[in-house]
């Protein structure tokens, strides 16, 4: 277990949507639970002359903020914060920032580790990084403590801008200092992933091809792009879901037990399995694909020629002997009916062969299945569904379902992705953060989609807001004579009452 060691965290951008709906929200749960190191400081950037009661205000008018009672944490918060305003475009203005550090350390008496988090647009990166290095905002390393980055998403629009971002960055601050910051890597549920496969051999002994016919990753979303035009628009839900969250879950599902749980050996067994991750072959990418758009999506934009897809669906493989024959069905989408995000895989007779074998098509023939649901959100939690002979004199079967609520676990507290990625960035642990390799690989499956959807002649369908998506995602699974499964989670029950 890494220490925590007492910092400085930089925000830029802290008057954004990040900082207002997550950022601001993590750190009161942080302080709540005792969890910011003593003398812990906070430093905002930004250009319009705000000051520490107005982030505050921010903080209290968030839906977080509105639930919290604020006031000693908020007091609290608001004495440790302190705002520097500068362009961020203007290298004269970080020796400001750089003053301000200097401040703090000298009130400290000693230099402290520095956590620099770009919650800006993505196309400041750039140069706010050149700036840094050019103000040796990036030298801060001497043994005692050090500067670190985190990074936000996107990064870069393809693979071919990623690469160039990707080794800026690394020359200027070097690999082992960046955390590219994947919040769904840091959901409890996420990192259940791996403990529940290695931790029971009923499982973790059937996790392959021989036992496993296909595994189903979705992510639906009820809310649509929320105002927010100029971050979706041209980026759209490949770029934004698969390529980054949803493909890492994939990766996490599928990956190799690594020799240790130190976070060299996760992130390596992490990218060997993305780099054998395929997107379909270009001939196919009309069945394999799916992009849509939700119906109302051009009107809230005013873009009444726009392309960018609001959901997007993708067949994939995986070419290892574990996998080879196992379809992988990613699915994601904005303003539907609900949101859910979960993995399920399927255990079948035969394994990936059932899909394609004469038993398979035997008129009659039943397949059996059992389905095992990781529930990421809500319900957090895990369910079997198992077939058991109908009680009673009947000698047929019927499908009942096993269900583990994370909370009615032991002592369950739901510690928030973004508390955790602060709480991680200041001691320094990368497990939970990608790679630039994995970002890379991430950017290697879902570049010939992206080329394939850019052909004027590919379809793009419209389906309801409020709605399951659009029919030709269902259409996409149902040609391997399957469905999507969409049952599980219903199923966390609600607390039992007790008796006392
Ligand atoms: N919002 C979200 O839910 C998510 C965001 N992200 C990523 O996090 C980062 C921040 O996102 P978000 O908070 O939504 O971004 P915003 O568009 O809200 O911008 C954040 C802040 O950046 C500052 N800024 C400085 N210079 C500029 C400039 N030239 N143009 C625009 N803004 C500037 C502004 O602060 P000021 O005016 O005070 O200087 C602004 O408040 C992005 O990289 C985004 O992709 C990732 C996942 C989710
Ligand atoms: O990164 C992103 O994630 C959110 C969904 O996150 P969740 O934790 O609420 O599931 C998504 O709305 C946003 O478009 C995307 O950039």
């Amino acid at each position: 277990m890494k220490k925590l060691k007492n910092t400085i965290l930089v925000i830029f951008g802290i008057t954004g949507d990040l900082s207002k709906r997550k950022l601001l929200p993590a750190l009161y749960n942080l302080e709540r639970a005792g969890l910011l190191p003593e003398g812990f400081r906070i430093v905002g950037v930004s250009r319009k002359g705000t000051e520490p009661r107005d982030i505050i205000r921010m903080l209290k008018q968030s839906e977080a903020g509105k639930q919290a009672d604020c006031p000693d944490i908020c007091e609290k918060l608001e004495k440790i914060l302190s705002i520097v305003d500068m362009k961020l475009d203007e290298g004269d203005t970080y020796a400001g920032l750089s003053r301000e550090l200097s401040r703090i350390e000298a009130e400290a008496g000693r230099p402290l580790n520095r956590l620099f988090y770009l919650a800006i647009p993505a196309s400041l990166f750039p140069k706010v990084t050149e700036r840094l290095a050019e103000a040796d905002l990036n030298m801060h390393e001497n043994g005692i403590c050090e500067s670190r980055y985190l990074i936000e998403k996107p990064f870069g629009a393809d693979l071919a801008s990623a690469k160039k971002l990707i080794s800026d960055l690394n020359e200027r601050f070097g690999e082992e200092r960046i955390f590219r910051i994947d919040h769904y890597l840091a959901k409890e549920t996420v990192q259940n992933i791996l403990s529940f496969r290695f931790s029971n051999p009923l499982f973790n002994g059937a996790w392959n091809n021989r036992h496993i016919s296909h595994i189903m990753v979705t992510a639906s979303e009820s809310i649509g792009i929320e105002g927010r035009t100029a971050f979706y628009e041209g980026m759209g839900a490949m770029r934004d879901l698969v390529q980054s969250h949803l493909l890492q879950l994939l990766a996490l599902a599928t990956m190799e037990k690594p020799k240790t749980m130190e976070a060299a050996e996760i992130h390596r067994e992490k990218e060997k399995i993305l780099a054998a991750i395929r997107p379909p072959e270009p001939e196919r990418m009309k069945e394999e694909t799916v992009r849509a758009q939700y119906r109302t999506y051009r009107k809230e934009t005013g873009i009444a020629d726009s392309l960018t897809e609001t959901y997007a669906a993708v067949r994939l493989s995986i070419d290892t002997p574990e996998w080879k024959g196992v379809p992988m069905f990613i699915r994601t989408g904005k303003a539907l009916k609900e949101k859910v995000t979960e993995i399920t895989v399927v255990f079948t007779e035969g394994g990936a062969e059932s899909l394609t074998s004469a038993r398979a098509d035997a008129a009659g023939a039943e397949i059996k299945r059992n389905y095992l649901t990781l529930r990421i959100q809500p319900n957090e939690g895990i369910a079997v569904d198992l077939d058991i002979k109908k009680p009673g004199l009947d000698e047929a079967t019927q499908a009942v379902q096993l269900d583990f609520c994370y909370r009615d676990a032991p002592g369950f507290e739901q510690i928030d992705a973004y508390a955790r990625v602060l709480y991680d960035g200041m001691r320094g642990d990368r497990t939970l953060f990608a790679t630039g390799d994995e970002v890379l690989a991430c950017w290697r499956i879902t570049e010939p989609v992206l080329r394939a959807w850019d052909s004027p002649d590919f379809p793009l369908h419209f389906y309801d807001n409020g709605s399951a998506g659009p029919e030709a995602a269902d259409e996409l699974i149902q040609k391997t004579g399957i469905a999507w499964f969409t049952d599980s989670h219903q199923v966390c029950t609600p607390p039992k009452p007790s008796f006392r």
